[in-house]
């Protein structure tokens, strides 16, 4: 198969759809990689390198995209790539459409394939192509919030660990998927006072016996909810609902009775966000005011510490990209039900029931689509 792996172009993203390795593999196959010039070399990947493992370099996005029989990317296609795409091609990335109805017309009507990173299931449970960036961005979530409670970032001008003689912050963490557990790893390890709500009672079940009492678990409602963000200095937002827009669990309201200069990081953005007053913000201005409270909302958290990022992403995708290069998109996704629940559109229709219910599409069902 031809396969081709544009630059990203989303603001300050740094990442790359496949690392040299990645490449090499495919090539090892008997399949072909287009990489357009200076994809990876913000992150030390040089064109030399991708060469060297089989690539070839293209200069323009555009001829990756009229050439490629499947378009390996990072995140969701801009409007000016989303043009690009045409029917029956294959893309492979991160599209987060629950909260973005224009990206989803756009790919509708671009009659692409078009398979979500975020929705593919493991043989295990869980998102193995999400957790990864879910990883990374817990992790930053606790590095973010405590450089921006700092007095120059407009913050309480607090340190989250505290010092002798004087009390921890208090960071509340809604959610305890990848990205709740690895902020409360991050949050425990600096020495801030933790509270982290799931509905789910066995993950909190298993988060107690890991850390006992250096943390509260609660379950989460309307009230527990309220409790921990009014008396926290940071609270990270990092619930999901597989493929559906985010659950607004943090209410205008409990913003404005926040502790002045409390940040909140809303992780969850990329799926709508679950603060009511977040809306999606980039790594040039990741952060915004409201009710005197310092939000940020930055959907590709990961694209910050994009090198490692690429590589931890590309362990997680390289095995599917390999079985829809060898197999075609059909064959794959029929030899793979975890595979076929990332298609979100597919040949004009969507595919995914969360994504067609939100946005008010027909569904589809997969397997009318395989042939
Ligand atoms: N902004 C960014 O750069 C990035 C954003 N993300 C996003 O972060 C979000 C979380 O991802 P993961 O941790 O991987 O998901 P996950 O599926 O591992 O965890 C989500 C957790 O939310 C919980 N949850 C659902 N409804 C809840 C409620 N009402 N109250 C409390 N908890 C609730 C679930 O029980 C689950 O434990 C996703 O939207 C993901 O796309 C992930 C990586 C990067
Ligand atoms: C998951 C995601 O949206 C990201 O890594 O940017
Ligand atoms: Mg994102």
């Amino acid at each position: 198969m031809l396969v081709g792996v544009p630059k990203e172009i989303k603001n300050q993203e740094s990442r790359v759809g496949l690392t040299p390795a990645s490449v090499k593999e495919l090539v090892l196959r008997g399949h072909q990689v287009l990489v357009q010039k200076n994809a990876g070399v913000a992150i030390g990947l040089s064109d030399a390198m991708y060469e060297g493992a089989g690539a070839t370099i293209i200069d323009a996005a555009s001829e990756i995209f009229a050439r490629a029989e499947m378009i390996v990317k990072v995140k969701e296609p801009q409007p000016e790539e989303c043009a690009m795409l045409r029917k029956g091609q294959i893309l492979y990335t991160y599209l987060h459409l629950a909260p973005d109805p224009e990206q989803t017309k756009a790919l509708v009507e671009s009659g692409a394939v078009c398979i979500a990173y975020e929705t593919i299931t493991g043989a295990n449970g869980g998102l193995p192509l999400l957790a990864p960036m879910s990883e990374v961005a817990g992790r930053m979530s606790i590095q973010a919030g405590a450089a921006h409670l700092e007095k120059s970032k407009g913050g309480m001008g607090l340190l989250l660990g505290g010092v002798p003689g004087v009390a921890p912050g208090h960071i509340a963490i809604i959610g305890a998927g990848v990205v709740g557990t690895n902020a409360l790893q991050m949050a425990v390890g600096i020495g801030a006072r933790v509270t982290i709500l799931d509905k789910n009672i066995d993950r909190l079940r298993q988060l107690d016996l890991i850390y006992g009492n250096r943390i509260s678990t609660m379950y989460s409602n309307a009230h527990s909810i309220e409790e921990a963000v009014l008396d926290a200095d940071l609270v990270i937002g990092g619930v999901l609902v597989p493929g559906a827009a985010a659950p607004k669990l943090v209410t205008k309201d409990m913003i404005s009775r926040m502790k002045p200069g409390a940040v909140v990081v809303d992780v969850a953005i990329d799926q709508g966000g679950c603060f009511e007053t977040s809306y999606a913000t980039t790594h040039e201005k990741p952060t915004y005011v409201i009710d005197g409270v310092i939000h940020y909302c930055v959907a590709n958290m990961p694209g910050a510490v994009a090198r490692t990022s690429t590589f931890a992403l590309n362990n997680a995708t390289i095995g599917h990209a390999l079985a829809l290069a060898d197999k075609g998109w059909q064959k794959a996704l029929k030899a793979n039900p975890h595979l076929k629940n990332g298609l979100n559109v597919c040949l004009g229709h969507v595919t995914y029931e969360a994504v067609a219910h939100g946005l008010g599409y027909t569904y589809v069902d997969p397997d009318s689509l395989l042939g």
